[in-house]
């Protein structure tokens, strides 16, 4: 494929996972084909945007055909790399860990999560769906032994810097922060930061004075 991943918009690359994921369920039912607005109800994104991005990709749609799920699936594929799994470790085994443990990312694409850690004796040695429970102080020496680039932090706020620290130490480039503490690291590494109260207020935000307009809805829907 000739267009660089790099030179798509980094809005549009966030989105690339989510059509990914769509295009590769269709794929595997078999439909050649796709048109936007099937692709907005099923992703959640304008048909206007979709169209945009898709352009980006090489991907131009025709009237009446729609796009064409193979040649959409090869250049997802190529762009997100999904031929290579990316072993993924989590930090922290409490309420959200542990139901990250149970959620079985594979299933949608190559991330995966293969150990996790935490401080608590109780939880140390024992095995959640298949993954193995590590002790923090293991970090360095576990995560370089398997390769694991990315990190999710599902710590308490106030041990997420000192974990940080250490993840750094550990090789890894890419952390998925989901506690509300801001942490400092060096600039190789990407911090990507979920804060659930944030997204909420956006959203009761946005309802309140961004009502959708009856077309922006027709195409949402
Ligand atoms: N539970 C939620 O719905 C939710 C939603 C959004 C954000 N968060 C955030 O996610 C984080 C985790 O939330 P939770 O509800 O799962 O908390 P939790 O208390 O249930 O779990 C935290 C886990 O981290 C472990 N831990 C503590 N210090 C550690 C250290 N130094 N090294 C390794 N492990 C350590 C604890 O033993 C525990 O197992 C918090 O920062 C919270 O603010 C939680």
């Amino acid at each position: 494929m000739d267009i660089e991943p790099t030179k798509i918009p980094q809005a549009t690359a966030k989105r690339l996972p989510l059509y990914y994921r769509f295009i590769n369920n269709l794929h595997s039912k078999g439909k050649q084909r796709v048109s936007s607005k099937e692709l907005s109800e099923a992703v959640k994104v304008d048909s206007a945007t979709i169209r945009r991005d898709f352009s980006y990709f090489g991907a131009l749609g025709k009237k009446g055909y729609g796009y064409n799920v193979n040649y959409l699936l090869n250049f997802f594929r190529e762009t997100l790399d999904q031929d290579e799994t990316t072993n993924v470790a989590l930090i922290g085994v409490g309420n959200l860990g542990t139901a990250f443990l149970h959620y079985n990312f594979k299933k949608n694409n190559n991330t995966k999560i293969v150990m996790a850690f935490d401080s608590d004796e109780s939880k140390v040695g024992t095995n959640i769906a298949g993954i193995p429970v590590y002790h923090i102080h293991d970090v360095v020496e576990k995560a370089k032994e398997q390769n694991v680039s990315v990190a999710i932090m599902t710590v308490p706020s106030f041990a997420a810097q000192g974990i940080a620290d250490q993840l750094m130490e550990a090789g890894i480039i890419g952390i998925l922060n989901f506690t509300p503490a801001r942490i400092s690291v060096p600039n190789h590494v990407r911090v990507h930061h979920i804060d659930l109260a944030v997204e909420l207020q956006s959203l009761v935000y946005f309802l309140k004075h961004y009502p959708l307009d009856e077309e922006e809805q027709e195409e949402l829907e």
